[in-house]
């Protein structure tokens, strides 16, 4: 997809090579720059090392690694390593271990020699259907922010947390797909950006809308309180790595904390999602896998010397000195709604299945 004639497609695949390219992520905003993936390895280190990111791009490019790495070994116990390896690289986002159960589920019953073209065929459809859903997924929040514009009568104030557009996925994002609806409907809507610590993915949100021309103004995280109580935010909608049945909202840490600030300002805390982070056999957020990464995303500031890291630094931060635990879980009660590619619904296991009847266990 192009957004004002600019490419916003995170992967491509190159299926004569067996290869696919995705954007360096840990190298952006200071530049972009495309990597090429041709071995299971790579896969597992791109979604390790964040250089891809985001819960939709993660699983996308795990459906990929997964055909990378037939195309190395098709046999059984080669299948069965891929899949483990791949699936131990981030546990929270539920869209990997879907993607890879998705494959599994297709390439199994085959002959290795079947696999190879079953295997890129299939991350190819993973691929395309995030592109649509998340397409939709504007189209649906659009009519939202038309309803909240209409009520304020000016230029809608939305804020997001994290980076949850076209980055994150393999195209249009989730959180900011309706902010890009909204800016190519000449909805006038700006965009209040929350950094994240460590790795700064709010950076990667001013970055895109800055690319598009969608007026922005990337804050500090705990900023996001006093604009809230100053009247300056609408609305707020963020991404999710894993909705559970019951509507609890695994999301980047500090998520929970706007979700609070919403119901203590009545301001309406909207979660954006495909089908691929909806997780009906997840009970409720207390089974979601909370990521606890490195403390050395901490320790060490990139883009400086990391060898000027003084000693006496690296000696305070000890280990047991930093947690570093990546995301957070939002209740239900404290989301006013969700956003899917199948319209809007509310935070309950009720609201989910009248979107996705299919899933009922009853
Ligand atoms: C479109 S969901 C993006 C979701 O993923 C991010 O996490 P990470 O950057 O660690 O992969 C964050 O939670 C976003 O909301």
């Amino acid at each position: 997809m192009n957004i004002d004639g600019i490419p916003t497609r995170t992967l491509r695949a190159h299926p004569e090579q067996r290869a696919i390219d995705i954007i360096d992520q840990t190298r952006l905003p200071h530049a972009l720059h495309w990597v090429r993936v041709r071995t299971l390895a790579e896969a597992a280190h791109a979604i390790r090392a964040m250089q891809v990111r985001g819960a939709p791009l993660i699983g996308a490019t795990a459906a990929y690694g997964l055909a990378i790495a037939v195309a190395e070994d098709a046999s059984d116990p080669g299948l069965a390593q891929a899949i483990a390896e791949l699936g131990a690289t981030r546990p929270t986002a539920v869209n990997l271990h879907w993607a890879l159960a998705r494959m599994q589920a297709l390439l199994q019953p085959l002959a290795p020699a079947q696999r190879l073209a079953a295997a890129w065929q299939e991350a190819e459809a993973i691929a395309e259907e995030d592109v649509a859903q998340n397409a939709a997924i504007g189209q649906h929040g659009l009519a939202l922010f038309r309803q909240l514009q209409r009520e304020q009568g000016r230029v809608l104030n939305v804020m997001t947390h994290c980076n949850a557009g076209w980055l994150a996925t393999v195209d249009w994002g989730t959180a900011l797909s309706p902010v890009y609806a909204a800016h190519d409907a000449g909805l006038p809507v700006h965009v209040w950006v929350s950094e994240t610590r460590p790795r700064n993915q709010g950076l990667l949100t001013a970055w895109e809308l800055a690319q598009h021309g969608v007026p922005h103004t990337l804050i500090a995280d705990n900023a996001a309180g006093l604009l809230m109580r100053s009247g300056q935010v609408d609305a707020v909608i963020v991404g999710a790595d894993r909705i559970a049945a019951n509507g609890d909202v695994a999301n980047k840490v500090g998520t929970y904390l706007k979700a609070l600030a919403c119901a203590d300002n009545a301001i309406p805390f909207y979660v954006a999602a495909p089908r691929s982070t909806l997780d009906f056999a997840c009970p409720d957020g207390n089974a979601i896998p909370i990521e606890e990464r490195d403390g050395d995303e901490f320790r060490l500031v990139h883009g400086l010397d990391h060898h000027a890291q003084p000693a006496a630094v690296r000696q305070l931060a000890a280990e047991e000195a930093v947690a570093n635990p990546a995301f957070d879980v939002t209740p239900a009660a404290r989301v006013s709604a969700i956003i899917t590619e199948r319209g809007v619904c509310p935070a309950s296991r009720e609201g989910l299945l009248a979107l996705y009847p299919e899933e009922s266990r009853d």
